[in-house]
């Protein structure tokens, strides 16, 4: 098998939120990603593998606009992320490994920062949220099952409801898009799989794309429709989720399946 041989991205003619096109980074004449080039269609939940400094964190800096591209492009509906307007940031919602919450703050303050992008710069300074927004925040809480800790201190949350509240923050910005970089990478494994069941069923509902990168194979067969794998900064792997075999796992990782922690289970 060609060592490309398995690339699977949509046609050109799909419907399509995330286009990766001919993406190349480098930092200080060391190239971080090379030429990466993938689709994300409306509800699809792609998940992202490699070994350590494959390029992962490299390509989703560049996917949320952190980071300009030297050359290629990362368009959000047909728009590009790093165009001068920026508005095709804003459809682009981030979710962290270190949920990046506001401790001293409520649930629902926290999830009301995901409406701050659409407000006019003076009414975000003095969080003046109207009370469609309140609506909103409450609603995005209640589809991750947390309204009733809508006046709770984010810091008095476990782990996973704190995760819960940032997809709530991701949802309330009404996303084309959500990144979640490394989301369950400190959470144990019983509850990295409600909260990516929680981002699957997201995709699916929302028709939002989800694009997460993993550290556990395991969960990337049981939860994404389709894995893309780096290696040395090129995309070596574009398969659906079910096809992650053997063969593709040694081409990611050098390595058996069970042999390493990147096949560690969790249930
Ligand atoms: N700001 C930077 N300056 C210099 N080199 C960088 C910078 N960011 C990343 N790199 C290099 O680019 C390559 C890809 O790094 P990146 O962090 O994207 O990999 P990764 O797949 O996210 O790794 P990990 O899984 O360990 O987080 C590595 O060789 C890394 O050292």
């Amino acid at each position: 098998m060609n060592e490309r041989a398995q690339i699977v991205s949509s046609p050109a003619s799909s419907p399509t939120h995330l286009e990766i096109d001919g993406v190349t980074k480098s930092f200080r004449g060391h190239v971080a990603v090379e030429d990466i080039s993938f689709r994300v269609a409306p509800g699809e939940f792609l998940a992202v593998l490699g070994p350590s400094g494959a390029g992962k964190t490299t390509l989703f800096r560049c996917m949320t606009g952190l980071l300009g591209p030297d050359s290629g492009t990362v368009r959000v509906d047909g728009e590009e992320v790093h165009g001068v307007a920026g508005r095709a940031r804003r459809r682009v919602a981030v979710v962290f490994q270190q949920f990046n919450l506001v401790d001293r703050l409520t649930a629902l303050d926290n999830v009301l920062a995901g409406r701050l992008g659409h407000m006019p710069a003076w009414r975000a300074w003095a969080r003046c949220f109207e009370r469609s927004d309140r609506l909103l925040a409450l609603d995005c809480l209640d589809q991750v099952g947390l309204l009733e800790k809508a006046t709770q201190r984010a810091d008095s949350l476990s782990g996973g409801q704190q995760q819960r509240v940032a997809i709530a923050r991701a949802l309330a910005q009404k996303p084309s898009i959500i990144i979640a970089d490394e989301p369950v990478a400190s959470l144990d494994p019983q509850t990295s799989a409600g909260v990516l069941e929680l981002l699957r069923h997201i995709a699916r509902s929302e028709r939002v794309s989800v694009v997460c990168s993993l550290h556990q194979v395991t969960l990337a067969r049981r939860f994404a429709d389709r894995v893309v794998g780096l290696v040395d900064g090129r995309l070596v792997v574009d398969v659906p989720a079910h096809r992650f075999d053997e063969h593709i796992h040694r081409q990611l990782f050098g390595t058996a399946e069970g042999t390493d922690p990147h096949t560690e289970t969790a249930s």
